[in-house]
């Protein structure tokens, strides 16, 4: 039991053809119910902080929340940065202990996303801390920064060799249509597997991590409007296309959006049914096992990772 590089993790779920849940954790209710679920099913899990979980939470309380899941739960948990900027931020959380660390500089241009990467790679590398780097754009909303359809771009197979080649980055985040956010796909949803496939042979040895992987399940999409929500339209990535990315070279599947509307049904519907009530625990309790659920199910159902902690 420990906080751990995803190094293993990767080489085993690579070989076992199914993926590791990435969480984006922001307070205590989230880590609790993901970390629960994670023990039930006896599965690795990463735990990750952006830029915008940092500034809402600070980053020494959600460290020492994730110090205790560890202790609480005897799993074996990677503390990774989601979305790390530039080389300050990652530089702060590999002080504060975190096992893992991605820097994203997938919007500068090719020669300048290597530059940054390699320095960032180089600093990690002799801290003994892991590094996930991107290349190519997602759609979709990142922190405050919003990517239009047309300025996102796919991953191209031979510049992610020469990029991995250069870099010596551990894990790499391609882009094949997937989006972050609630609204993904405005028709019939569609991943470029091809390309998926031909990057996977080409970096065989590489674990490649699905970005925007949410699955925005009409249930819990239903459930924050009938209890008084808006949000109409949502989209996401259909299961069976994670399944799919699980058992190709995708290693980690980063998944935020389906939390958040997993607690704040929990939430709207507690609302909605006791109004007189004004006790936190009353909806925060509801709201963490919420939680708990989504992550047994992408788990078991969905990732293939159950029994992968013991693996
Ligand atoms: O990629 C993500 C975090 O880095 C989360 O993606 P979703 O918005 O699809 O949950
Ligand atoms: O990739 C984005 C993640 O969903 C994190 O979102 P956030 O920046 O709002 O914390
Ligand atoms: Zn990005
Ligand atoms: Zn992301």
């Amino acid at each position: 039991m420990a906080l751990v590089t995803s190094t293993e993790m990767f080489k085993k779920a690579q070989a076992g053809g199914y993926a590791i849940g990435a969480f984006n954790v922001n307070n205590m209710e989230i880590i609790q119910g993901i970390v629960e679920a994670a023990k039930e099913e006896q599965s690795a899990i990463i735990l990750q902080v952006s830029a915008g979980a940092r500034k809402y939470a600070n980053s020494i309380y959600l460290r020492k929340l994730v110090e205790a899941a560890v202790e609480d739960s005897g799993l074996d948990i990677v503390l990774h940065l989601d979305h790390g900027e530039n080389f300050d931020i990652v530089k702060q959380c590999i002080e504060d202990g975190f096992t893992s660390v991605m820097i994203d500089a997938s919007h500068y241009p090719f020669e300048e996303n290597i530059r940054i990467t390699k320095e960032v790679v180089d600093y990690a590398h002799a801290h003994g801390v892991v590094v996930e780097a991107e290349l190519g754009r997602l759609a979709g909303v990142e922190d405050a920064v919003k990517v239009k359809k047309e300025d996102a771009t796919y991953t191209d197979p031979d510049e992610a060799v020469e990029f991995v080649e250069r870099t010596g980055v551990d894990s790499l985040a391609v882009a094949i249509g997937t989006s972050h956010g609630a609204y993904k796909f405005k028709g019939e949803p569609r991943l470029d597997f091809e390309r998926l496939e031909i990057i996977g042979k080409k970096l065989p040895n590489t674990p490649l991590v699905l970005h925007g992987a949410s699955t925005v399940l009409p249930e819990f999409v239903e459930l924050c409007n009938k209890y008084g929500g808006n949000i109409p339209g949502a989209q996401g990535v259909p299961e069976e296309m994670l399944r799919r990315a699980a058992s190709m070279n995708v290693a980690k599947i980063n998944i935020d959006t389906d939390l958040r509307l997993a607690m704040t049904a929990a939430i709207r519907k507690f609302m909605y049914e006791n109004p007189s009530e004004f006790d936190p625990r009353k909806y925060l309790g509801p709201a963490r096992e919420a939680i708990k659920g989504m992550v047994k199910h992408k788990i078991k159902d969905v990732l293939g990772s159950s029994g992968s902690n013991l693996k």
